[in-house]
């Protein structure tokens, strides 16, 4: 795949992964372009279809799949996400850095590709902060919740994994965090900003 380096932000659901990556791309408008996954859960009020998310339903994502249009996909508290080769070469022929807001299972098949990402985990500072995130986004079912927050414990103990990640950051202080996101992608900014004036 051609452009500059792609980025992988992974973590637990309600880590901040989402507002990272919104004040990223509103810092960074032209720069970084969102890979836009496939799911077939809900909408959530104010998410729109395309942008947020291409939401489909089981049977169109499987046929996709079938037909080899995905780099990975993967099941997520009972629904199918997953990044289409599409959404990813969208963002690459703008000459942006593709980021990817992907699970854990997502990383370990990303690393099978060609992609070769920056790999970055976002944490919450403890789970019973993720918990109250997540309860106060009012986005989950009790029962979404508590799945969630299964996956989050399995999420926090394969992240420990050595090598998986290149970078960690533990979301407490979003500003804190958000610099320290800057940080790693100081020099793929630089240099997408470069390629533009030449
Ligand atoms: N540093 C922070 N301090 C307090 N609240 C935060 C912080 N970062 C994010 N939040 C809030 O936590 C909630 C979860 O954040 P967000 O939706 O960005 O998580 P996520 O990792 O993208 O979750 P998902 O994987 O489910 O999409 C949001 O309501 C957000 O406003
Ligand atoms: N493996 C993949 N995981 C994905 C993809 N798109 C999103 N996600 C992850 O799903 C959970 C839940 O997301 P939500 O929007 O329902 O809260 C979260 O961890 C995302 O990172 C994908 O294409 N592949």
């Amino acid at each position: 795949m051609q452009g500059p380096r792609p980025v992988v932000l992974s973590g637990p659901s309600g880590a901040g992964k989402s507002t990272l990556l919104k004040k990223l791309l509103k810092d960074y408008e032209n720069i970084f372009g969102f890979s836009v996954s496939h799911t077939t859960r809900q909408p959530r009020p104010g998410e729109v279809n395309g942008k947020d998310y291409h939401f489909v339903t089981r049977e169109e994502m499987q046929k996709e799949i079938d037909a080899g249009e995905f780099i990975e996909h993967a099941e997520f508290s009972g629904n199918m996400y997953g990044t289409s080769k599409g959404a990813v070469q969208a963002v690459q022929a703008q000459n942006q850095i593709c980021v990817l807001d992907i699970d854990i299972q997502g990383v370990k098949n990303i690393k099978r590709t060609d992609l070769n990402p920056i790999y970055i985990s976002v944490q919450p500072p403890s789970i019973d902060i993720l918990e109250k995130r997540l309860r106060d986004r009012k986005t989950e079912t009790e029962e979404s919740l508590l799945k969630r927050l299964t996956a989050a414990r399995v999420d926090l103990e394969l992240s420990k994994e050595p090598g998986l990640f290149d970078l960690v950051i533990i979301n407490d202080d979003l500003e804190k965090a958000y610099s320290e996101l800057k940080e790693i992608l100081l020099e793929e900014i630089k240099k997408t900003q470069e390629s533009r004036k030449s």
